[in-house]
């Protein structure tokens, strides 16, 4: 569904930074249906390498194909054509403060100029596809951070794209809130067989939620491959010491459950 070959990312430089290279070659193949995890440091490359993919970024060379199509050759007229068929959910929700819950999921399709009729059909299988039938008419400010995502996971499920992008969608949640959003986007993978590319620093998210994982560092991939093989038998360096983290904020949880225990 999504092949990566060669691609390669470098920031012009500007008055006070030099050029930067972000992505330094990177290969990645996508299959339809399959969820891969992007995951490393801040500074990796990750947000780089999901906006070459949605073309929110110019690769500087190789190549982006998506369902057949190399998209860095599409003109300027065909990318919102393109676009729609990416679905893009984001840490911090970007709802309009202004907009109902369905009026924020219908915006992409009103955008592209769709009728009423055409939203309403849209939309309306949406709402309890993500749980939010009771909150339909209400505002993101009398929502819960895990309603919002709800609300931003349905906004880019409602042009019927292809693919979903995830950009640290639980990053701003807390664990709980954060297990009932990746349970949602696990349900929606297999109920409607959508590809998603999760990009994340936190391996509990890979493993919750993705078949299979890139672990990137420096603008390159380090190590690849199936979720449960990359957690039993981590190769590289990086991949190390991001297992080590989660290990860390696993005893710490633990120690606050047993705290919590002695409290109770
Ligand atoms: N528009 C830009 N102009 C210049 N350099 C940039 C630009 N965007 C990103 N970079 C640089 O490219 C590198 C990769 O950034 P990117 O945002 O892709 O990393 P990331 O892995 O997503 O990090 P984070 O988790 O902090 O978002 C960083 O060194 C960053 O400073």
């Amino acid at each position: 569904m999504i092949r990566l070959s060669n691609v390669q990312k470098t920031y012009a430089a500007r008055r006070g930074s030099e050029e930067h290279t972000a992505l330094r070659g990177i290969d990645l193949d996508i299959a339809a249906g399959e969820i891969v995890g992007v995951i490393g440091r801040s500074g990796a490359g990750k947000s780089t390498l999901i906006r070459c993919i949605n073309l929110l970024e110019t690769p500087t060379s190789g190549s982006v194909v998506v369902d057949g199509t190399d998209v860095t050759k599409l003109s300027k007229r065909d990318l919102p054509l393109f676009r729609r068929q990416l679905g893009m959910v984001f840490q911090h929700f970007n709802l309009l403060s202004s907009r109902t819950v369905y009026d924020n999921i219908a915006l992409p399709l009103e955008l592209a100029g769709a009728s009423k009729a055409e939203i309403a059909e849209a939309v309306n299988p949406l709402l309890p596809l993500v749980g939010l039938e009771e909150k339909r008419d209400r505002y993101p400010a009398e929502l819960s951070g895990g309603q919002k995502q709800r609300v931003g996971i349905a906004r880019a499920l409602s042009s019927s794209p292809k693919v979903l992008l995830c950009d640290e969608v639980t990053s701003a949640l807390d664990p709980e809130t954060t297990r009932q959003i990746l349970n949602l986007l696990k349900d929606i993978n297999q109920r409607l067989g959508l590809t998603m590319v999760v990009i994340t620093h936190e391996m509990a998210v890979v493993k919750a939620l993705c078949d299979r994982v890139a672990v990137m560092d420096g603008g390159v991939i380090v190590e690849e491959g199936q979720v449960d093989g990359i957690f039993a038998n981590p190769v590289h360096e990086t991949t190390k010491s991001l297992l080590a983290d989660e290990f860390v904020e696993f005893r710490a949880g633990q120690s606050s459950d047993q705290l919590n225990g002695q409290e109770g």
